[in-house]
């Protein structure tokens, strides 16, 4: 089922693709001639404001054999535990862990009726928040198709392979992969077998690179790591094909004729991406103490204050440590942000064996948290050469500066919480030694 599928490589750049089966099907130096190649309609895909600046602008226009407007009327479709209530459970200032998320037990569960909403703030009728979901599938969508009116969806798989069928063409995600499929792009999700990842999601504004600084004009996440799918189109004929819209927080379903994935030929600057997290370009510390992780920032979504990010996708990736006289593991901290992590693979170098594949933290606004007793003892007294880090895992961090409500589903339907986390801080001794 899953193979190599072509790609263009660069970020925000403005693209364009053909179906090779339909060659000049792209109208030549306009967008909407009186009639388009091959007899398609064309239809724009705008991602933000026609008069947004130059540089934010995003839009995209698409060939395809029927406009999405054929479609009967949209119903409720009360499936999956997506929320964005987020009054449904108390606020709760403690540290939180997640035991690994159940992959379905029973029934069939595709990538939208096994979307399950974590944490989140903010409205997407204002176009400001996020949403974490983790998903949990285990069947092909089918006849089924998806798109988030609400805002952009950042999928990070976990367990399984996804092949992602988009109106721009197809991508393959695996994980240690990460792919955005933005507001208002339709997709359809197959799964080779049980299927698990986290999501963010973010109301309002786009995923953009971090700014490099003093870093120069490389480094981190490089733009043509970055990889949009090229056309691919299928003219199928489909009784009852399903549309799902999330929209304003609340799923959505009507029927069509026909499939989605009609689109022949495409350009534009809108599109769904994807990137493979080994190809980070690790920065840190080369003398001394330990850089803030701001510097492991993959992806940024900013809000309207300078610096400050609705939400930071930052991972914690394989790398050499070498800082002399320095306490290696991340800091003792207290944040203005909250934090919350996910686990790829592997183990997270400040709570090994307690944080596990699947599963999740989250250290909400001025929580204290930090490494583990065993962690801290370890790394206090270890002999500083310079040792590789990370080997084999891949940890990640949705940072915001919104603070988050847990849904119900968090708290309590998915069982995953584990009361016990505080105890990994229990035994932290006072060492101090006293006045001189
Ligand atoms: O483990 C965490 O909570 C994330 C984290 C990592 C780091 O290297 C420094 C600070 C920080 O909060
Ligand atoms: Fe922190």
């Amino acid at each position: 089922m899953f193979f190599q599928y072509k790609y263009l490589s660069g970020f925000g750049s403005e693209f364009s693709s053909e179906d090779p089966r339909c060659p000049d099907s792209l109208p030549k130096g306009q967008n909407s001639p009186q009639k388009c190649p091959y007899g398609l309609y064309a239809e724009q895909l705008s991602g933000t404001a026609f008069t947004a600046p130059r540089s934010e602008n995003r839009r995209s226009w698409l060939y395809r054999i029927r406009p999405s407007v054929g479609h009967e009327p949209f119903r409720p479709f009360p499936k999956g535990n997506i929320t964005h209530s987020w009054g449904e459970a108390e606020p709760d200032p403690n540290q939180m862990r997640w035991n690994p998320f159940d992959l379905p037990q029973s029934g069939d569960f595709d990538f939208v009726t096994g979307l399950n909403t974590l944490a989140g703030a903010g409205d997407a009728r204002n176009k400001s928040g996020l949403a974490i979901h983790i998903y949990s599938a285990n069947k092909s969508m089918g006849d089924r198709c998806f798109y988030n009116a609400d805002g952009d969806f950042l999928i990070v798989p976990q367990t399984g392979p996804l092949e992602i069928t988009t109106e721009f063409g197809k991508i393959e995600v695996s994980p240690n992969e990460i792919c955005v499929v933005q507001q208002g792009m339709r997709f359809s999700v197959d799964v080779g077998g049980p299927s698990r990842g986290y999501i963010l999601e973010v109301f309002g504004q786009h995923f953009t690179l971090p700014d490099l600084g003093p870093i120069g004009a490389n480094g981190l996440a490089n733009p043509r790591d970055f990889l949009t799918p090229v056309a691919w189109y299928e003219d199928r004929d489909a009784d009852g094909y399903e549309v799902v819209a999330k929209y304003q927080g609340k799923l959505f379903v009507c029927e069509q004729n026909h499939s989605p994935f009609d689109v022949v030929a495409w350009h534009g600057n809108y599109v769904p991406y994807k990137y493979d997290l080994s190809k980070f370009m690790v920065i840190n510390s080369v003398s001394f103490d330990h850089c803030d992780p701001s510097i492991f920032t993959v992806l940024t979504c900013q809000s309207e204050k300078k610096g400050t990010a609705i939400a930071d996708f930052v991972v914690f990736p394989p790398r050499w440590s070498v800082q002399e006289h320095t306490f290696r593991p991340p800091y003792y901290h207290r944040n203005c942000m909250s934090e919350f992590m996910g686990l790829i693979f592997g183990e997270y170098e400040a709570k090994k064996g307690t944080f596990r594949p699947g599963g999740a933290t989250l250290h909400s606004i001025m929580t204290p948290h930090g490494p583990d007793l065993n962690c801290f003892e370890a790394a206090s007294s270890e002999a500083l050469k310079p040792t590789r880090v990370a080997d084999g895992t891949q940890a990640f961090m949705f940072e915001s500066c919104l603070g988050l409500a847990v849904t119900r589903w968090g708290a309590e339907t998915c069982e995953k919480l584990d009361p016990q986390y505080f105890q990994c801080w229990q035994g932290l001794k006072n060492n101090f030694t006293g006045p001189k």
